[in-house]
């Protein structure tokens, strides 16, 4: 698997930003989508482009555009809607396919309960968000049902990575890229990240 860690001095600001204990929630969702933004700006990178000629105020002039491909964005319910935006403000005629995914407390394995993904996935680049890759457990299934539904192309996009999740999610798709503000120490006993973010969903939402 292809790991990137961002550290473009933006990233790494926002991220440091972002692990304040007494962030609001108002300055959390707007570092998150910021953080969307730049990750996703890495992460097409290798787009590929094609020339053309256009009509330019002073005759014709040849431009770049991205060559027609398809792309979907895939927010993981509920935190990866914290980096949606972010994504969409670069790349604002994507697909949204969502998928609901919670980590059950006790186990840390995760839980399907909704899933409402873009026709073609065949034909579609899918960029994956979600704040946190803990145990990797959420990541993994999403990717395995992109991957069920013909999906052959796909990065995943988060904040924060434990390296226990960056290991199994090598394992599990090693054919897959992955982009991080930070890879952090690892796992605490409840499966957090440290020092992670504490739980994204949570500080998006206002939910504690
Ligand atoms: O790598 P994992 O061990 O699977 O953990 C990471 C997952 O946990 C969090 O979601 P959570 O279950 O808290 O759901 P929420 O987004 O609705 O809060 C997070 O947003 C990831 O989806
Ligand atoms: O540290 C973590 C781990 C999983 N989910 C979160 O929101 N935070
Ligand atoms: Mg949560």
């Amino acid at each position: 698997m292809k790991l990137t860690e961002v550290k473009h001095p933006l990233v790494q600001h926002k991220i440091g930003l972002l692990r304040a204990a007494d962030i609001s929630t108002r300055q959390f969702r707007q570092l998150a989508a910021e953080l969307g933004s730049l990750l996703t700006y890495e992460a097409t990178k290798d787009l590929p482009t094609e020339q053309l000629t256009i009509q330019s105020w002073n005759g014709p002039c040849d431009v770049q555009q991205i060559q027609g491909k398809k792309v979907t964005v895939v927010p993981i319910l509920r935190a990866g809607l914290g980096m949606l935006d972010g994504v969409l403000d670069l790349i604002p005629s994507a697909r949204i396919s969502v998928v609901g995914i919670y980590r059950d407390e006790e186990t840390l394995q995760p839980v399907p309960y909704f899933q409402k993904l873009a026709a073609d996935l065949d034909q579609r680049l899918a960029i994956v968000v979600d704040p946190m890759l803990a145990t990797g457990g959420s990541m993994i299934a999403t990717i395995d049902l992109l991957k069920q539904h013909g999906c052959q192309q796909i990065k995943a996009l988060v904040l924060v990575a434990a390296p226990e999740g960056i290991k199994a999610l090598g394992e599990a798709h090693p054919d897959i890229e992955l982009y991080t503000a930070a890879v952090d120490q690892g796992l605490n006993e409840q499966g957090y990240i440290l020092p992670g973010l504490g739980d994204a969903g949570d500080k998006l939402f206002g939910t504690k």
